[in-house]
């Protein structure tokens, strides 16, 4: 699904009404109607009769009139209060506050400290608030009196509804702004925006609905959006042909595991077995080598040279030759992180021009060597604190700027990043940036990475290309994590169970 940022939003706007020649007010028309259908959903869902809509000076105030006039018309008790002096009103706002002022609509203003008791209680006597104080026109901080009344609305206890974004709420980012409506639910304007979707923002918008305002999504392509959030049907799977063999589908090598993490080699290669991967070769430590052996049945497991039950750069030759014989090879999990390790990883990835997924201490190998993966076919899955190593930035930072920070590194290096975190971002070598929606908090859970190492290693070897493969690999490792929550729930799911939930996963996609 397309998600714009709250520029892009306005050029599309732009081109809806100056190139197409939508008269803004039809937008704003829809708009208001559309989140009209959604609050008289809710009315009717929850038994509730009336309705208090909080109004800024901008657009967003101007749908909220329009909602006015809808549910007015349709016999609902319906009030509006203005965060703004009636007179700095403008444009299709205006138009529309004027016909909902001749309709004989209750219509007070909020404006000063004074009016604030009178407005609690009136928001006392209703059952639902719809926020239309700020849309995509927020600047900087909320201050002052809005920033009252949004607490005033936060400690309510009503049902609320925002308008297109949580005022508060910065659209781009997700960051609040001060302070920030916590709505149930948000209707956005024809396209989601970025901070609806990560977090903070993602708790304050509630469940997100997008209504269809009658702007085209060739508008949204003309403006060259870069950001999608992955749905379902952008990760179908292919039902196999029926004559093939296990050739087809790729053949693997996971360099993986250490003496105190057997584990993690363990649920990497078990992971990608289940995800389809034609064959799977496990190379370990060779101390290692036969807790691993006796119950990884469907794997070919590998002793190399280690030290200690640590992997050692000795073993690069073994390595280099298994390499040889495989066609996409995973790094990192469990490894560990040493002087010797980071020589071995290097190496190989200088040496290497195949399809590689690089996790864990594979990334921790790379911290300070990271030119050994510029235009290699990598696909490098850190979470925040191995992004923070790997460029030097606090994780505040990367947070902060997260899109820019994930598509400076894919383009710089052209690779493929998967940055795990509550909200996984995948970045693309050209520089778009997709969005994860699946997946919850039980699968902050030790080994979760690993198993999604392998399902990304095992996609990359049944043919998908890099952006392709971890965009699937994501995806269904939420899912299968979702399933594993409904099953143990967020405590006591692990991240064998994920495993075990990825055939459920796939049928959601067959
Ligand atoms: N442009 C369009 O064609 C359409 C816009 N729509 C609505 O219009 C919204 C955008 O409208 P606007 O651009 O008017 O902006 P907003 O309605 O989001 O509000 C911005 C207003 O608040 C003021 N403001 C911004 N930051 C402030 C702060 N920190 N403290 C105090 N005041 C502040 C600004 O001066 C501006 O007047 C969208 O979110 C959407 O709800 C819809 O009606 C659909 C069509
Ligand atoms: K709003």
């Amino acid at each position: 699904m397309i998600v714009l940022t709250s520029k892009q939003m306005r050029e599309v706007e732009q081109k809806a009404i100056e190139k197409i020649g939508i008269p803004s007010i039809c937008l704003m028309e829809n708009a208001g109607r559309e989140v009209a259908i959604e609050v008289k959903k809710l009315l009717e869902e929850h038994d509730l009769k009336s309705v208090v809509i909080i109004a800024g000076k901008g657009n967003n105030g101007g749908d909220g009139y329009v909602l006015a006039r809808n549910l007015y018309n349709w016999g609902i008790d319906v009030k509006v209060f203005l965060t703004a002096n009636p007179a700095l009103i403008t444009g299709d706002a205006k138009r529309n506050l004027d016909a909902i002022l001749n309709m004989g609509i209750y219509v007070a203003e909020i404006t000063q400290r004074k009016h604030l008791k009178f407005l609690e209680k009136i928001i006392k006597d209703s059952d639902l608030i719809v926020d239309a104080i700020y849309g995509i026109g927020l600047r900087g901080e909320i201050t002052g009196i809005y920033r009252e009344v949004i607490e005033m609305i936060n400690q309510s206890n009503k049902v609320v509804v925002s308008i297109d974004i949580p005022s508060g709420l910065n659209a781009d980012t997700g960051r609040v702004e001060g302070c920030a409506v916590k709505a149930h639910k948000t209707v956005t304007m024809q396209f989601l925006k970025p901070g609806l979707l990560l977090y903070p923002g993602v708790d304050y918008a509630g469940e997100v609905s997008v209504a269809d305002i009658g702007i085209s999504h060739k508008l949204a392509e003309e403006v060259g959006y870069n950001y999608s959030l992955v749905g379902l049907e952008d990760v179908k799977l292919q039902k196999r042909y029926g004559d093939t063999h296990k050739g087809d589908y790729g053949k693997a090598l996971i360099m993986a595991g250490s003496k105190n993490m057997t584990g993690a080699a363990h649920m990497c290669a078990k992971s990608a077995i289940k995800t389809g991967c034609g064959l799977v070769k496990l190379a370990v430590p060779q101390t290692i080598q036969q807790v691993l052996q006796s119950d990884l049945y469907e794997v070919i497991t590998y002793g190399v040279e280690d030290e200690n039950g640590i992997f050692s750069y000795k073993a690069l030759d073994q390595l280099l030759k298994l390499i040889d014989e495989s066609e996409v090879i995973a790094i990192g999990p469990g490894m560990t992180h040493n002087e010797d390790i980071s020589r071995l990883v290097c190496e190989i990835v200088k040496n290497v021009d195949k399809p590689m997924v690089l996790d864990a201490d594979a990334l921790n190998a790379l911290v300070g060597s990271l030119d050994v993966i510029k235009n290699k076919n990598v696909i490098l899955t850190p979470h925040y604190g191995e992004m923070a190593r790997l460029t030097g930035l606090k994780i505040s930072e990367i947070k902060d700027n997260i899109f820019e920070v994930v598509k400076d590194f894919c383009e710089k290096y052209k690779v493929t990043l998967v940055l795990k975190g509550s909200k996984t971002i995948i970045g693309s070598k050209d520089g778009r940036i997709y969005i994860n929606n699946t997946g919850n908090p039980g699968m902050a859970t030790a080994g979760s990475g690993d198993v999604l190492t392998g399902m990304i290693t095992a996609f990359l070897a049944q043919g998908f290309d890099a952006i392709n493969a971890a965009v699937y690999g994501v995806f269904y490792h939420g899912k299968a994590g979702d399933i594993a929550k409904e099953h143990f729930g967020e405590y006591s799911m692990t991240a064998t169970n994920i495993i075990e939930f990825i055939s459920e996963a796939f049928k959601c996609g067959m």
